[in-house]
């Protein structure tokens, strides 16, 4: 069977390397393929920041639009950017394997830590979990709001607005930044957004099951996809888009699925953060488990509190 696949993305240099490495991972296994490029919402309003703007779906809508008229067959997005809740007539039908998941400091100064206290540091980011988080560990930190691609927010701290960048090391890697890495946080501190790292595979649910079925064996990788799916169904219960402090990091080990997660109020006052673990094979009922966990332990005083602040 000559089938190509489509495979529609946005256009931006992170974007296109996620959809570069589908396209790679459907070309091995012996797949035609075609790339597809699409403007979004989120990619046009750029001096916005996306909690305002609303987080759902402003980088997904028109790549769901082609998804549903056939003019792609699937969209690649960072899973960390998709929306816990899915439109009926969506899936995501795969995970490629997770990139190292921890936060990145970087700078051109390779001496810049976060517990340096010795001189005043400005430290730049748009996410509310990373402000949130630097403030309940580093509190005599600053923060600033950056926004855009990489290459704009790099340029933006060489221009003096910030000593150091506060970002996803999955980013930075494949943008091929890693020589201004100065320093890997921890994942006992910044414990990453849900799906932090993995590229995610949506198609419509019309997509023929046969080329559907292709596309996962080529793409999927089943450890990675029972962390996202444990880490996506303690999100949706939560209702968390990307504009809320919301974490969560599922490990694997052997037929063991362990979930560490938890929210954190936006002045860094209050973390609440907890572990479960099961079966491997029923990863979002251990999502749920610790989202009704997270929720008796003063989560949803937490979460009704910045829904107040943000919406
Ligand atoms: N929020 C934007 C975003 N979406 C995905 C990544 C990086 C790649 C990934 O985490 O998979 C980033 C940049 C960042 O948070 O530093």
């Amino acid at each position: 069977m000559s089938y190509k696949v489509k495979i529609g993305t946005r256009g931006s240099k992170l974007a296109l390397w996620q959809a570069y490495h589908v396209e790679d991972l459907l070309q091995q296994a012996g797949m035609e393929t075609e790339i597809v490029l699409i403007d979004t919402k989120g990619d046009q309003v750029l001096d916005v920041s996306i909690a305002k703007i609303g987080s759902k779906g402003v980088f997904t809508q028109e790549l769901e639009d082609q998804l549903m008229d056939g003019r792609i067959d699937i969209a690649v997005h960072s899973a960390k950017d998709m929306q816990s809740r899915l439109d009926e007539a969506f899936e995501l039908i795969a995970f490629t394997e997770r990139e190292q998941v921890n936060d990145v400091l970087l700078s051109n100064d390779k001496e810049i830590s976060l517990s340096s206290t010795e001189k005043p540091l400005v430290i730049g980011t748009s996410s509310t979990r990373r402000v949130a988080t630097l403030k309940h560990f580093y509190p005599h930190v600053k923060t600033v709001e950056v926004r855009g691609n990489l290459q704009t927010r790099i340029r933006k701290m060489e221009e003096g607005l910030c000593d150091a960048l506060l970002l996803a090391f999955a980013g930075v890697h494949r943008m091929g930044y890693d020589d201004q890495i100065a320093q890997l946080l921890s994942l006992e501190e910044f414990i990453p957004a849900v799906g932090q790292g993995s590229v995610a595979i949506e198609s419509a649910k019309s997509l023929n099951p046969e080329i559907r079925e292709k596309i996962i064996q080529a793409c999927n990788h089943s450890e990675t996809e029972a962390q996202l799916r444990a880490e996506r169904a303690y999100l949706r219960v939560l209702e968390g888009g990307c504009s809320i402090p919301v974490f969560a990091l599922a490990s694997v080990s052997g037929e063991k699925l362990s979930l560490d997660g938890g929210i954190i109020s936006l002045d860094g006052k209050q973390r609440i953060r907890l572990s479960v673990s099961g079966d491997k094979n029923d990863p979002e009922s251990l999502g749920e488990q610790l989202a009704e966990q997270v929720l008796q332990a003063g989560g949803k005083e937490i979460l009704e509190e910045i829904k107040k602040t943000i919406r």
